[in-house]
Parts: C-alpha cells; sequence; structure tokens
C-alpha cells in the first residue's frame, strides 16, 4: 500500500509552497516524502522534484512549437497528458515501493487519481485556500463550494487547509470560520444578502452542512507545529502509520506562540 497527498487548491493558494514546507518539515524529522510537480507551467522549485510532467510535456515548448497562447498551450497541455498519462504514469510509479509517501502538486486529472487508486494508493485531496478570502460570510461560503466541487469530483477522502496563516493579522476574524454554527452562517448570510435569496442561501447551507466541508485546518508554515498538525490530520485520513509505530501527537496549531 501506497499513499498520496493531492495538493489542489485556486491558483495562488499556495499549494507549491506548501510542498515545499512539507518536504522541509520532513526532512528535520527524518520522514522520506517524495514531491512530483504535474503542473506543466511551473517554473522552477527550491526543493527537489522526484517526478515531474514537464519531462512529458511543458507549457514553454508547447507555445513555442505551436503558436499558441498560455490558455490554448494549457488545454494542448491537458489533453496530452490525457492521453499519455497511463503509460507515463505505469513507468514512473515502477520506482516507487510500498509504503513510499507521495505529494502531488497539482494534479488537475480524475482519470489521474482512478490511477493512483488502481495501483494500491491510498489517496487523499489536499485543497488548499488563502486564508486572506476568509474574511466574510460570503467570501467563505464560495470557497466551501470551491472545495466542494473539487472533492464531489476526485471522490476521496479531502481535508480542507486555510493557508498563508501568517498573514492573518486578526487571528479571530478567522477563527470564526474554522468551525462555525450552520445556524449562525445562515443568519449571517442572510444579513448580508438581499431578501429573495433566502431560499438559496439556506439550501447552500444545509449543502456545506450536509458534506462536513465546514471544516478548515489552519496552517502557519512559519510553525513547526502546525505543519506537524496539518500533516498528522491527512495520514489520519489515508490511515498512514496506523500498521508501524508512528507517533501522532495531537498538537494544538496555535500553542505554540
Ligand atoms: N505569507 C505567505 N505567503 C505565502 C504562503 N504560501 C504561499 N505564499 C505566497 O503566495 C504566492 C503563491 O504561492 P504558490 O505556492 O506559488 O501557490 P500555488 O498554489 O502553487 O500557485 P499556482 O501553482 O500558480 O497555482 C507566492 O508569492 C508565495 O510566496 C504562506 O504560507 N505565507
Ligand atoms: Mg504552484
Amino acid at each position: 500500500m501506497g499513499y498520496a497527498q493531492l495538493v489542489i487548491g485556486p491558483a495562488g493558494s499556495g499549494k507549491s509552497t506548501y510542498c515545499s514546507s512539507l518536504y522541509r518539515h520532513c526532512e528535520a524529522v527524518g520522514r522520506t516524502i517524495h514531491i512530483i510537480n504535474l503542473d506543466p507551467a511551473a517554473e522552477n522549485f527550491d526543493y527537489p522534484v522526484a517526478f515531474d510532467i514537464r519531462e512529458l510535456i511543458s507549457l514553454e515548448d508547447v507555445m513555442e512549437e505551436l503558436g499558441l497562447g498560455p490558455n490554448g498551450g494549457l488545454i494542448y497541455c491537458m489533453e496530452h497528458l490525457e492521453e499519455n498519462l497511463d503509460d507515463w504514469l505505469t513507468e514512473e510509479l515502477e520506482n516507487y515501493l510500498d509504503d513510499d509517501y507521495l505529494v502531488f502538486d497539482c494534479p488537475v486529472l480524475r482519470n489521474f487519481v482512478e490511477h493512483l487508486k488502481g495501483r494500491n494508493f491510498n489517496v487523499c485531496g489536499v485543497y488548499l485556500l488563502d486564508s486572506q478570502f476568509m474574511t466574510d460570510v460570503t467570501k467563505f461560503i464560495s470557497g466551501c463550494m470551491a472545495s466542494l466541487s473539487a472533492m464531489v469530483q476526485i471522490e476521496i477522502p479531502h481535508v480542507n487547509i486555510l493557508s498563508k496563516m501568517d498573514l492573518v493579522s486578526n487571528k479571530k476574524d478567522v477563527e470564526d470560520f474554522l468551525n462555525p454554527e450552520p445556524q449562525g452562517l445562515l443568519s449571517e448570510l442572510n444579513q448580508r444578502m438581499a431578501p429573495q435569496f433566502a431560499k438559496l442561501n439556506k439550501a447552500l447551507i444545509e449543502l456545506v452542512d450536509e458534506f462536513s466541508m465546514v471544516s478548515f485546518i489552519p496552517l502557519d508554515l512559519r510553525k513547526e507545529s502546525s505543519i506537524q498538525y496539518v500533516l498528522a490530520q491527512i495520514d489520519t485520513s489515508i490511515q498512514y502509520g496506523e500498521d508501524a509505530d508512528v507517533k501522532v501527537k495531537d498538537f494544538d496549531p496555535e500553542d505554540d506562540d
């Protein structure tokens, strides 16, 4: 059984930075993880990349050789990936053994997830949302919807992370959204929006509530304890370390100010 994190989220939400910090954290605690780049538009990395989609295709080459712009180029890359994914991934994954722990930066394809599952990987979706967006209830709901849409598309265990907590000056503002009461959210939402949206608001809150989506883990990359806490949550969701004698301490991410 292998283990894998798929790090997803909107552009600029901090996916690559998260991968880099996770890599350094694991290195420091003597744990081996392999980071894989699946972003054909990526430029450079400050961590060793185990394997890289740009060996198969890079946006730069596509734009240059086919005379496409960035958007058309990206679509071309994705189509090419879909077609060649099985062969490429099968070959690359042969280098990894049972128990290896892989972290994928920016996977986008559903059949990619199927491929990993088929090769006996326990996979967790790690959805990053920029904490700068968690300032009011309407943004919070829109963040939930984006995460939910990713979750429904890939059907795997899912952990939501609020990234860039170091930029949040008033922690209280964000804390209100970490584990909010559905009823409180609804009344806030109703206050913010015109009366004709009341029914929609109710439906949205119910949806978010039913999918147990209203749960984000704050991540402050300056704090080792915060990274460790997030990693422990993800590990639990993919049953990593259940057989091995791995100590998963219950850290409170706020405890070491
Ligand atoms: N202050 C702060 N800035 C961060 C943090 N994480 C990421 N950033 C910054 O946010 C910007 C985007 O970060 P990336 O890690 O490149 O985000 P990404 O999700 O990989 O972006 P794309 O690959 O373009 O989708 C960069 O300028 C980072 O330096 C964080 O925890 N704190
Ligand atoms: Mg990136």
